[in-house]
């Protein structure tokens, strides 16, 4: 099986797009799709009937996937909560793009904060679902700060979340499976597009779950 680098990822993105078949928001529509389809074949119990969600979105197009993963959750009839760790007029191109088509205005947001975060996800019944879109293939640098609200608020959450994150779980190097500070999203599943990447095999090897999703490049 064909593990790609990131940059060999981003190839690959680049000529599908550049060659006309697709655009960068349509690869981003596939993405957050096949992490829907995923969530509900991974965890069939969520497929029964209309489940939540907390979505956690970066900065970059991992948050735009989650964007995406939000709007077609709740065509499915869920409460969904969005927490974005960046303002969205910060959010650029087809992250930006997504966010406007999912996010009413600011408003729409909780608060990046870890009381926020455990706040909302305390005070419904049932399963949630947590997908972490906050960084992808992207992140180079320590995400300690960036993933601070959320793992404040992670130990005083009910047992029973299902956590998935969206193509490599935050904290981790792509291409070497490092972690690229002291913390990372502790994932049950990551869901990845059109190939695996070399922190994958770390990921299984852990005893994490994986689904390699055709984004059609
Ligand atoms: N159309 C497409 O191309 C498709 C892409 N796809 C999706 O896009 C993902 C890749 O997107 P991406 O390249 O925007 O990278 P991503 O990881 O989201 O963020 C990088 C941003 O975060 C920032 N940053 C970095 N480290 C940081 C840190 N520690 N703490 C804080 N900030 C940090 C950095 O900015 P900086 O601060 O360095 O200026 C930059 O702005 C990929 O994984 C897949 O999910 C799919 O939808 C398929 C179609
Ligand atoms: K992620």
């Amino acid at each position: 099986m064909d593990v790609l680098t990131a940059e060999e990822m981003r190839r690959a993105e680049r000529d599908a797009i550049g060659s006309g078949a697709v655009t960068g928001l349509q690869l981003m529509e596939r993405a957050g799709a096949e992490v829907v389809a995923a969530a509900l074949a991974e965890w069939p119990a969520l497929a029964a009937g209309p489940q939540r969600a907390l979505v956690l979105c970066g900065p970059g197009n991992n948050g735009g996937d989650g964007f995406v993963v939000a709007r077609l959750l709740r065509d499915r009839g869920w409460r969904v909560a969005i927490a974005c760790s960046t303002t969205p007029d910060r959010l650029k191109g087809d992250a930006a793009a997504m966010a406007e088509r999912v996010l009413s205005g600011a408003d729409d947001l909780l608060p990046w904060t870890a009381e926020a975060l455990s706040d909302w996800i305390a005070a419904g019944e049932g399963p949630v679902l947590v997908v972490d879109a906050l960084l992808g293939i992207g992140q180079t640098r320590s995400a300690d700060a960036l993933l601070a609200p959320w793992l404040e608020a992670a130990p005083d959450v009910p047992a029973g979340l299902r956590r998935l994150s969206v193509d490599i779980p935050t904290g981790y190097d792509s291409d070497t499976g490092a972690r690229l500070g002291e913390e990372v999203f502790a994932a049950d599943l990551t869901v990845t597009f059109h190939r695996e990447k070399p922190v994958h095999a770390t990921l299984r090897a852990a005893g994490g779950h994986v689904a390699v999703r055709d984004i059609g490049l």
